[in-house]
């Protein structure tokens, strides 16, 4: 194998909050979190505002002066230098923007949730699989070393078997002063709501911990859900799932936060337990530590071969937010071929999105026809 790294070439496909936070991390050398076997290249960026706001959106970040601004997500997908495109739109707008880049031939990472709900993203697949292209959706979070640790010490059966997750994401709570009624978070036009948005992220912890793509399970689900009685997005939603008898319990809220107060020490919001302890996580997008406790043998019979123990990682090496860890799986996946990665295949983030649709169908939150429609291209 050559000692040079594989390179990947971005093209940033909005330039919203996570986009910048994103190529930030792109913009970070790899070196810096001990990685020597890919690196990224930021070669280009499309706004659908304005060419300028993605020329601001490049020389803000310090990217290099030969990327290039396209005034258009159409121009940007069709740039030969570009290898891959970042999708960083509202969730109504994944399909869509997904779809142009595939069509285009390009791979793609499409941020969470991968689309609106699993009938988009077959369609997705059956073009990923056609093109053949690398596909991803960008759960961040299963790509930090300490979520890959996790999920290894549970697969080899060292918690004994999972009996029960607990796992919840909740964040902001002055729903009518930070978002109003046309915010993404809560705009059915933008496909909002806690579920879709931070939901996820609680569901993903339940996935690491009870679903293993060697021998996958679906699980049953009932929810409870409450409304944003101005817009019917849901403020508020319980899931509790199971796994073939082990159970899960994922919550999420805007009305209360997993930190209240961050001049407090929050608690771990995830807590895996096993029939020989439990492992509980903090926190649960951008995990800091993880905190083993064994159960007495004396309650449980075998003994846990592990003591109680916090480990902490640095959650940002190099300054960057973490979000790096995911392009390297991507840049990983590009170079040797693959058109999924074994950490977020496409099962796993349909099997996840078709909870979060029986669940919103459920709970009767919809979007408009053009935002859970499967029809393309559309001018949202
Ligand atoms: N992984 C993580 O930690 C996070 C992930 N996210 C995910 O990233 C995605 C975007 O979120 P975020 O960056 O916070 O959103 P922002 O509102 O900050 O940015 C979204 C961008 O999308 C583009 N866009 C295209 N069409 C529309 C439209 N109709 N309405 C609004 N914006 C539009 C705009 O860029 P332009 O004008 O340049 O085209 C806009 O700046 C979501 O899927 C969200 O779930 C968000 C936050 C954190
Ligand atoms: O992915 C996310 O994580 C952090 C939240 O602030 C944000 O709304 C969400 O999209």
């Amino acid at each position: 194998m050559s000692s040079e790294p594989f390179t990947l070439r971005w093209g940033i496909l909005a330039t919203g909050g996570i986009a910048k936070t994103f190529t930030k991390d792109l913009l970070i050398d790899p070196s810096t979190r001990a990685v020597h076997d890919v690196r990224h290249e930021v070669v280009a960026a499309g706004s659908s505002s304005a060419a300028s706001r993605a020329q601001d959106f490049l020389t803000s970040l310090n990217a290099p002066s030969s990327a290039k601004a396209y005034g258009s997500y159409k121009e940007l997908v069709e740039d030969d230098n570009v290898d891959i495109i970042y999708v960083a739109t509202p969730h109504s707008h994944h399909y869509q923007h997904a779809r142009l880049a595939l069509e285009a031939g390009k791979h793609v990472l499409i941020e969470k949730p991968v689309t609106v709900n699993v009938a988009q993203f077959k369609i997705l697949q059956d073009i990923a699989r056609e093109k053949k292209r690398f596909m991803m959706e960008a759960v961040w979070t299963r790509f930090f070393p300490l979520s890959r640790e996790v999920v290894q010490f549970i697969r080899d059966g060292k918690l004994g078997e999972i009996k029960r997750v607990w796992a919840d994401f909740s964040f902001w709570n002055d729903v009518e002063k930070e978002f109003g009624t046309s915010h993404r978070m809560t705009s059915p036009s933008l496909a909002g709501g806690a579920l879709l948005d931070l939901g996820i992220y609680s569901l993903t912890w339940v996935f690491m911990a009870l679903y293993n793509p060697l021998s996958p399970i679906t699980p049953s689900a009932v929810s409870l859900v409450t409304k944003f009685p101005p817009t019917g997005v849901d403020e508020q939603t319980s899931v509790l799932l199971d796994f073939s008898g082990a159970h899960a319990i994922a919550t999420t809220s805007i009305r209360v936060a997993s930190t209240p107060n961050a001049a407090h020490n929050a608690q771990d919001d995830i807590r895996i337990q096993g029939t020989l302890g439990d492992l509980t996580v903090n926190y649960a997008p951008r995990p800091k530590s993880y905190t083993l406790t064994p159960a007495s043998s004396a309650s449980r019979g075998t003994p846990a071969e592990f003591g109680y123990e916090t480990k902490t990682f640095d959650d940002g090496p190099g300054g960057g937010h973490g979000m790096f860890w995911e392009a390297d799986e991507c840049a990983r996946c590009v170079r040797d071929g693959e058109m999924e990665s074994g950490v977020c295949g496409w099962r796993e983030s349909e099997v996840c999105l078709g909870v979060m649709d029986g669940v919103r169908v459920g709970g009767g939150v919809g979007y408009p026809e053009g935002v859970e429609g499967v029809e393309y291209p559309l001018d949202l």
